[in-house]
């Protein structure tokens, strides 16, 4: 493990360096990892361990688009696609990946098909977190782990690709075999995380509640269309409007605090704009507070999570959805958006004329 310094507090961390690949595969090379569900994360991860050389095979409902997805991305049925049960009874390690109310669904099945020594991995600290609301309670003689890549299963397989990590998080539940640790590591190393941190499966499950609900997800959706709105209502033009919104962000700015840090992005724009962000983000940090505040004492009664069980257990889960989906995607800012995209260089066919 390497310590590491972070902004003043001392963090272990397992790199691939210290735990590479070959070591991974070294240690997971008697087992079957089976990755039950191939929603977002299931191909992410199960594609991963396949091309990294580790001994996968996927549980996935039939009669489902996902099924026809798995075999399209090249698993065979009979081979290395089963059915959940036939999946989770065949594996040594059972990757629960199904989304986290579909785990409380089949858990029973899953429960059964579970033999002593086996591991027991997921990549949320959810269904553990909250077993009261769960009912997940996994036998004592099975190892109990958790890796969590810190964003979409879409860019796991992608930053993979491009032979580059995304960071994961890792934590312990339960140790019945007292080779937990080295399963969770080389299952990391193995899923294409670029780096390891230490968490527990309720600071895990806290933090990404809090995050997504925020900034990474609802805060920033909520500050677009606030400023959005106040921009139209003051006449200025869609495109206008969003450009000043989202476009300059993402396809200028944001870049720029990723590649080094939001001083950074402040020091390449002109001294007008450093001298308004630094007047104004603070009023903006003291506005929002109350809010992440109430957030995250909703995350931590668990009262977050149960109306996302409530919702997502529901047979039309997935037309609801899609419907809230639809009202983003239809709202005024968003259509923009998509004209706006298709105006971007890449975007646009370069017409002879102007290649002449
Ligand atoms: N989406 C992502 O990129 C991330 C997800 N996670 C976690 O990974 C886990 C999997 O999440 P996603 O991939 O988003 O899941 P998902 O919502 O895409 O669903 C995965 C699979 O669950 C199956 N499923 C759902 N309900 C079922 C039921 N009642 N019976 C049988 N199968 C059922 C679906 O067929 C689908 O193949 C969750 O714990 C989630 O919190 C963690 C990090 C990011
Ligand atoms: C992609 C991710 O890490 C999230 C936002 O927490 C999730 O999809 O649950
Ligand atoms: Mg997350
Ligand atoms: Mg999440």
């Amino acid at each position: 493990m390497a310590t590491l310094n972070f902004g003043g507090v001392e963090e272990e961390v397992v790199t691939r360096e210290e735990f590479p690949l070959d070591k991974a595969r070294e240690t997971l090379k008697d087992e079957t990892i089976a990755v039950l569900g191939y929603g977002v994360q299931g191909p992410g991860q199960a594609l991963n361990l396949k091309d990294n050389g580790f001994n996968v095979i996927v549980g996935q409902r039939k009669n489902s688009s996902t099924w026809d997805k798995a075999v399209e991305d090249g698993w065979v049925p009979g081979e290395n696609l089963f059915e959940i049960e036939e999946a989770a009874q065949k594996g040594t390690i059972v990757q629960y990946l199904l989304s986290d109310a579909g785990q409380i669904a089949v858990w029973d099945t899953v429960k059964g098909a579970l033999n002593p020594g086996d591991a027991l991995y997921f990549s949320h600290g959810f269904g553990i977190t909250y077993k009261d609301r769960t009912g997940i309670i996994p036998p004592d003689d099975v190892d109990v782990i958790l890796v969590a890549p810190k964003g979409s299963g879409t860019s796991l397989r992608r930053m993979f690709l491009e032979g580059r990590g995304l960071n994961s998080s890792y934590a312990i539940f339960q140790d019945a075999t007292g080779r937990a640790k080295e399963r969770v590591t080389a299952l990391g190393i193995g899923v294409g995380s670029g780096y390891l941190f230490e968490t527990t499966f309720k600071d895990e499950v806290y933090s990404d509640l809090t995050g997504e609900r925020g900034t990474l997800m609802g805060a920033i959706q909520g500050i677009f269309a606030a400023q959005y709105d106040v921009l139209r209502a003051n006449g200025h033009s869609p495109s206008e409007a969003f450009n000043e919104t989202v476009e300059e962000l993402t396809q200028s700015l944001m870049p720029l605090v990723a590649e080094n840090g939001m001083d950074w992005m402040y020091a390449n724009c002109s001294t007008t704009a450093q001298r308004g962000a630094l007047d104004w983000w603070k009023k903006f940090r003291d506005a929002t507070k109350p809010v992440f505040e109430n957030l995250y004492e909703e995350v931590a009664a668990g009262r977050e999570a149960q109306r996302s069980i409530d919702s997502n257990s529901k047979e039309d889960y997935r037309e609801k959805l899609e419907e809230e989906l639809a009202e983003l995607r239809e709202s005024e800012m968003w259509k923009a958006g998509s004209t706006v995209r298709q105006l971007r260089p890449e975007n646009t066919p370069v017409e002879e004329e102007a290649a002449e």
